[in-house]
């Protein structure tokens, strides 16, 4: 996880948001001048985020924005303002900052928008443990089985569940694998600069373009283009990537001949496309297009098996970047890591865990170390939910007449996740 750089020159309120920040397991460094923070900015990590003051007393905290995007960087950078400078604040945000937080504002806005920053630059070369739950077991085999092919991709699954690292997975297991591999957020690319950013311009294409660019198409020639939050697409776009995707063809925003390049396209979304078929945001026929191969992510919750080995990954790459020896998690700590619902998924199970080792003072977690994003169900609640999914398998089971086969269909899991369920909750039924 990277650091949160702060730019502040009134030491008390530097500290403040310091503690706040470390208080919720983010690790900051900070600096009073601009000429702290260039030395900052030169040893910059792609996942750091920058957090400035606008006035400093030797410049202003745009000036080291615009200085920051021409050495080529584009860590999030929010501003921090006092209330009168609003309108800097938005001239701050042209210059490409992300947002700006009034000082006042600042315990209640900070963290929001940092988990949302966070998604943006989390590092893609972050160790991946290998889940072996049943449900992963089948992802894998499935991977394993279209990665080869030149299939588009499409894998569903809910935020946080790890589908741009299965992406990831898809091509490093083609024949691809020696060429690029592009991740693009379709939920950051605005309506009118979408086209340009995917397929390229020419110079003077529109006001701005001071120079030819080429687009993330043509970056990924001859490998894969992974096409994050698809459902967010701008609809004036997909049809330029329909006809890319049919023909291998696209035409550069303001050029006048087309350019050709051989992509693969993986796509991901945790909407319905459907229904935004129905709204008319999405066309029905790129989907069709795009779903030549599916791939459903499982929540975590429904892979109980795999809650434990993950926190004890994350536990071991906490560890060694806060330099501590936490053994492991206690026995409540346990019941309460597997009774939460993780609505994030392991983006929170990471989150949860690297702030809990973080507050550990002895060898192992204690379960007042885990703060969740929800409510965790109470015991109670949770008892409740198994005892619902216990009397469904029963069900099942009767109207199959103990073929297991047909109860899982019936059920919609595979036949190991049924056995490991029926073994979980001790249920004896005649085959
Ligand atoms: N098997 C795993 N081992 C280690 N880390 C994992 C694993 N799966 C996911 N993660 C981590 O969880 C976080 C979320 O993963 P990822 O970005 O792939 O999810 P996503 O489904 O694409 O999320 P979103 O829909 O919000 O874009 C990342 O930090 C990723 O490194």
């Amino acid at each position: 996880m990277g650091r949160i750089i702060v730019i502040e020159d009134n030491p008390v309120f530097a500290g403040y948001v310091c503690g706040l920040l470390e208080s919720k397991g983010f690790q900051s460094v900070s600096t009073s001048t601009c000429n702290g923070a260039r030395k900052l900015f030169s040893k910059v990590r792609e996942d750091d985020i920058v957090l400035a003051d606008l006035r400093l007393p030797d410049g202003d905290g745009i000036a080291l924005l615009e200085e920051l995007r021409r050495q080529g960087m584009n860590n999030p950078y929010i501003v921090m303002t006092d209330y009168d400078e609003v309108p800097t604040a938005v001239r701050s945000m042209k210059s490409g900052a992300e947002d700006y937080i009034p000082k006042p504002l600042i315990e209640a806005n900070l963290f929001p928008l940092l988990k949302t920053l966070q998604k943006r630059t989390e590092r893609h070369d972050t160790p991946i443990y290998e889940r072996q739950s049943a449900a992963f077991r089948e992802i894998d085999r499935r991977i394993r089985l279209v990665a080869p092919t030149n299939m588009n991709v499409l894998i569903l699954g809910e935020s946080g569940t790890g589908k741009e690292h299965i992406a990831g997975k898809i091509h490093a297991r083609s024949k691809r694998a020696g060429k690029p591999f592009v991740a693009v957020d379709c939920g950051l690319l605005s309506k009118e600069l979408a086209a340009s950013a995917l397929f390229g311009h020419e110079k003077g294409a529109f006001t701005g373009a001071e120079s030819k660019k080429q687009g993330f198409w043509e970056e990924a020639a001859g490998g894969t283009l992974f096409l994050d939050e698809i459902g967010n697409l701008p609809i004036e776009v997909q049809q330029m990537l329909l006809r890319a995707l049919e023909s291998k063809m696209y035409r550069p925003t303001g050029g006048s001949k087309d350019k050709r390049a051989d992509v693969r396209i993986i796509a991901a979304t945790n909407e319905n496309l459907q229904v935004a078929i129905t709204e008319k945001r999405f066309r029905a026929d790129l989907y069709q297009r795009l779903k030549e191969y599916t791939l459903h992510i499982t929540p975590l919750r429904e892979c109980k098996e795999d809650i434990i080995p993950l926190a004890e990954f994350f536990l071991q790459l906490a560890n060694e970047e806060f330099e501590k020896q936490v053994k492991g998690f206690d026995a409540e700590a346990r019941k309460r890591l597997l009774a939460y619902t993780w609505g994030g998924n392991v983006r929170e199970l990471k989150r949860v865990v690297h702030l809990a080792v973080l507050h550990t003072e002895g060898d192992t977690v204690t379960a007042d170390t885990l703060e969740f994003d929800e409510m965790p169900l109470t015991s109670d609640a949770s008892l409740e939910m198994d005892d619902m999914e216990k009397k469904q398998i029963i069900r099942a089971l009767e109207q199959a007449k103990g073929n297991r086969k047909l109860a899982a269909a019936l059920l919609g899991i595979g036949r190991t996740t049924l056995y490991n369920k029926i073994r979980l909750y001790g249920i004896k039924y005649k085959e």
